[in-house]
């Protein structure tokens, strides 16, 4: 952690919904005036996808899985000394992974490949990461510890399916089956490497249907916001005003006493109200210790 150079980190599963949820972030760093250098953690996979392909197929003949969730296929280490860099010197660098045409047409290169590396802009006020491994420990690797806002995205499993089956077929160009046999090939990652993020969160925001999503591989949409709830659960941070997001939110209610939960709706307004605060007290303790050095 680093009060000079902070780290937002969110964290979540493919399809979780990290990407969209990064609007409303962008939407609070507008308002605060925070000039924020944004990485995506596909940057640090290590494959482009022929690669991957060729890797998940000689796994296979050798009787195991890789996937994207775990460490084959994503470099921790590259990743954690990225976040001690930025929080060390506020530099690093990144690159993109080009999932689709429209991503990759303006590099003129082919979707699933990489743009080269490049460094991050100088003098930024943090750093916004949104990705698979935020909050990711190994034996070897902490990538955790180096960041000062940890966030997790987490829909119910069968929704975050649902939202990943139809996100990779209708814009990555993925088949139906692909998609599914990703999920199988990918589950043994998702317990040792996704999941166990969740428990080192600040907080989760976990979206929750209530539509039938119990076949999720027949679902033909996404549920909406409005058909859903949100489950945001609170670790480690004091003096949450639990009074406060009770009045502003409109049908918003605690189910614990660390947890509220706001109708799906209302997701944007209790992510403004929630973590505007939290930003603002990073940037407060940044210009403290500006003062140091
Ligand atoms: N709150 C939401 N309400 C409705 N749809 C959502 C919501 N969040 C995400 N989605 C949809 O779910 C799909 C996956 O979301 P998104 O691309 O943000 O996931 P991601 O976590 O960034 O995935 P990846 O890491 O694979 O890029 C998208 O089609 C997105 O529109
Ligand atoms: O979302 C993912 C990881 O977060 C993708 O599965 C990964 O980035 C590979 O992408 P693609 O399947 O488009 O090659």
């Amino acid at each position: 952690m680093s009060h000079k150079n902070p780290i937002i980190a969110v964290t979540g599963s493919s399809g979780a919904g990290t990407s969209t949820t990064t609007n409303a972030f962008k939407h609070i760093f507008r308002t605060l005036g925070i000039d924020a250098a944004f990485v995506e953690g596909d940057c640090f996979h290590r494959f482009s996808r022929p690669e991957m392909d060729l890797a998940v197929r000689k796994a296979r003949e050798e009787g195991r899985h890789i996937s994207y969730f775990g460490p084959e296929a994503n470099d921790f280490a590259a990743l954690e000394s990225f976040f001690a860099s930025y929080a060390e010197t506020g530099t690093g660098r990144i690159r993109h992974y080009l999932h689709t045409f429209d991503e990759a047409v303006p590099y003129n290169q082919l979707p699933g490949t990489f743009t080269p590396w490049q460094e991050l802009r100088a003098n930024t006020d943090l750093l916004f990461y949104e990705g698979l491994h935020g909050g990711a420990v190994t034996e070897q690797q902490n990538v955790a510890q180096h960041v000062d806002l940890l966030i997790g995205m987490v829909p119910i499993v069968n929704l975050e399916w649902i939202q990943k089956i139809i996100r990779d077929t209708s814009e990555r160009g993925h088949s139906r089956e692909a998609v599914q046999a990703s999920i199988v090939r990918s589950m043994e990652d998702y317990f040792n490497h996704i999941t166990p993020q969740f428990s080192r969160t600040h907080i989760n925001f976990q979206r929750v249907p209530t539509v039938d999503t119990s076949n999720p591989f027949s679902a033909k949409d996404i549920p909406s916001l409005d058909e859903s709830f949100v489950v945001i659960r609170f670790r480690g941070i004091k003096h949450v005003d639990f009074p406060y997001y009770l009045k502003m939110i409109d049908g918003s209610f605690m189910s614990r006493v660390n947890t509220l939960v706001v109708p799906g709706g209302k997701m944007g307004l209790a992510m403004e109200l929630i973590l505007t605060p939290l930003i603002e007290a990073l940037m407060q303790k940044r210009r403290n210790s500006q003062f140091l050095y």
